[in-house]
């Protein structure tokens, strides 16, 4: 790979402390980042490259999920050494001037045609100004190639989102940037386009004759945690539903693509986030469930509401909780209904997709006063790694009636790469196949909004949900109008007990 220079905006944030150094310090150690690199990390502070270099350091060693070696030993001191830090304040024309000279000075030393990446880990509100100064400093022109990888919320709403995607295209080609959605870094969601695509036998029930209903499912048992300030404004539907959930969604239902290329895949992609039926602000309630938990218990321990949170006003009426039913206006997918939803302080963390095949509507087991279970389709996402298949088969034990079976595959997790890790490293070869497209962003937005509308405009009322619990009941009441109900535990056995 050839020489890259990696300038941080943000570098003293916790994305980059978390998230960011550990990538490409795992990066590094499986000889995934060029020989030749330099990391460029900003903030507005001053002090000099050996304390920069020593935050780092301690951020691997609370984060990596490799070990790191001993302090000053090869090959910690010499990842280490590629650090430089920069102090900038991204509103002052001036101090990208400055940058641009150490870019450069380092680049001479690398050798190399200059390739540079800017990573901004910084508030979304300075997007747009660090764009501009990328392009009039110089800091945007060089020989090599130039690529900008930015961070969620892209945007607050349909409008706000489209004017910060015209900031950036005025400084930067759509193919230079790379939205970061971690969820398309999830073993599971990258895996989800093989287990569908490279399976015939998979890939021949993928449709409507065959699937009765999806449920995308993302909880979470943490609550509004120390970011009151961002959470309180964006609630479960900008900050999981609109990105990660609509994303699953768009890979789940996508068609074969003609080839397994990025421009290919997003493609399908796009058909699937145009093809959701739009709903209007006034039917919005029929369709769209909104909750907000309060105190209850959770693995045994008392937690209090979100109203009782840290920094959030007793008069919130945010959600922490949203729950859809999706319908896709695609004539593989008429009239299966998915569904999706997410929630803070839930019952278990769990990101699953639990795809449910439908029953031949002549059941020759009935004869025998037995009914076949449902075949599913169980991804687990997070925080196990799992593919299961649940299937009717006959129970030894029992006179031979019909029991539930599951075959499945699950994944080593220790050994995996972050998301983070894939997603930097396809950043750096330019690959963009995990990436959001403005367009899917965009159409996520124009399927958000009147969501969003119906919410400001009181349409939609919140429901209450004790913490520890499964969210609200008439998030239940949303499947079961169709003859539904969620699949509610990951474990399959219990979850097939569910039914
Ligand atoms: N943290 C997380 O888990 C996640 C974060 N994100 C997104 O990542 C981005 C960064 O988040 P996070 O790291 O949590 O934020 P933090 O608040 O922890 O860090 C913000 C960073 O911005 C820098 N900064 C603030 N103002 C300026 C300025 N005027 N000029 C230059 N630098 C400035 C700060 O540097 P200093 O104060 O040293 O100047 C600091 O490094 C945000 O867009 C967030 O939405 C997305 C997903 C998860
Ligand atoms: O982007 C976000 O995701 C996390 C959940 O991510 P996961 O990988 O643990 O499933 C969520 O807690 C956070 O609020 C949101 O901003």
């Amino acid at each position: 790979m050839e020489a890259m220079t990696f300038i941080l905006f943000g570098a003293t944030g916790d994305l980059a402390k978390r998230k960011i150094y550990p990538a490409l310090y795992n990066l590094y150690m499986d000889g995934k980042l060029p020989s030749a690199f330099t990391v460029i990390g900003l903030g507005r502070r001053e002090f000099p490259d050996s304390v920069y270099q020593g935050q780092v350091e301690q951020s691997l060693r609370q984060f990596s999920r490799r070990p790191v070696a001993e302090e000053g030993a090869a090959p910690l001191g010499d990842f280490l050494s590629s650090f430089r830090y920069h102090p900038l304040n991204v509103n002052h024309a001036e101090d990208y001037g400055k940058l641009l000279e150490l870019v450069r000075s380092r680049e001479q030393a690398l050798g190399g045609p200059g390739n540079r990446m800017f990573y901004l880990s910084v508030a979304p509100d300075f997007f747009g100004v660090i764009a501009q100064q990328i392009q009039e400093s110089g800091l945007g022109t060089t020989s090599g190639w130039k690529r900008l990888i930015i961070e969620k919320p892209f945007g607050h709403d349909l409008a706000s989102a489209r004017l910060l995607n015209e900031h950036l295209s005025h400084s930067f080609e759509e193919e230079e940037i790379f939205r970061i959605d971690h969820y398309l870094g999830k073993t599971m969601v990258q895996n989800l386009e093989t287990l569908v695509m490279a399976n015939p036998v998979i890939q021949a029930v993928w449709n409507k004759e065959y699937i009765s209903n999806v449920q995308i499912t993302a909880s979470e048992t943490v609550g509004v945690e120390e970011r009151a300030g961002y959470y309180d404004q964006a609630g479960a539907i900008r900050d999981m539903f609109q990105n990660h959930l609509l994303q699953v969604l768009m890979m789940t239902a996508m068609r074969r693509p003609e080839r397994i290329t990025a421009r290919h895949i997003r493609e399908e992609k796009r058909k699937i986030i145009e093809s959701l039926r739009p709903i209007a602000p006034a039917e919005v309630a029929a369709t769209v469930v909104r909750g907000q938990y309060e105190a209850g218990v959770l693995n045994g321990k008392e937690v209090v509401g979100y109203k009782q949170e840290p920094g959030i006003g007793p008069d919130s009426r945010n959600d922490t909780f949203v729950a859809a039913r999706v319908s896709i206006d695609h004539p593989d997918w008429q009239g299966v209904p998915f569904y999706l939803r997410t929630g803070k302080r839930m019952a278990e963390k769990s990101t699953r997709i639990v795809v449910e095949f439908r029953n031949p509507t002549f059941d020759l087991y009935a004869s025998r006063g037995e009914k076949t279970a449902s075949n599913l389709l169980v991804i687990e996402i997070n925080p196990n790694e799992k593919v299961s298949f649940v299937l009717n088969a006959k129970d030894p034990r029992n006179e031979g009636r019909l029991e539930t079976v599951d075959m499945s595959f699950a994944t080593e997790q220790k050994e995996l790469p972050e998301a983070y890790e894939r997603l930097i490293y396809d950043a750096l070869l330019g690959d963009a196949t995990f990436f959001a497209h403005w367009n899917e962003v965009e159409l996520a937005w124009e399927w958000v909004q009147p969501v969003l509308e119906a919410f400001e405009g009181g349409m939609l009322p919140l429901h209450p949900y004790a913490a520890g619990s499964n969210g609200p009941q008439a998030a239940d009441n949303l499947l079961q109008e169709n003859g539904h109900s969620w699949w509610l535990d990951p474990d399959v056995p219990e979850l097939v007990g569910q039914a």
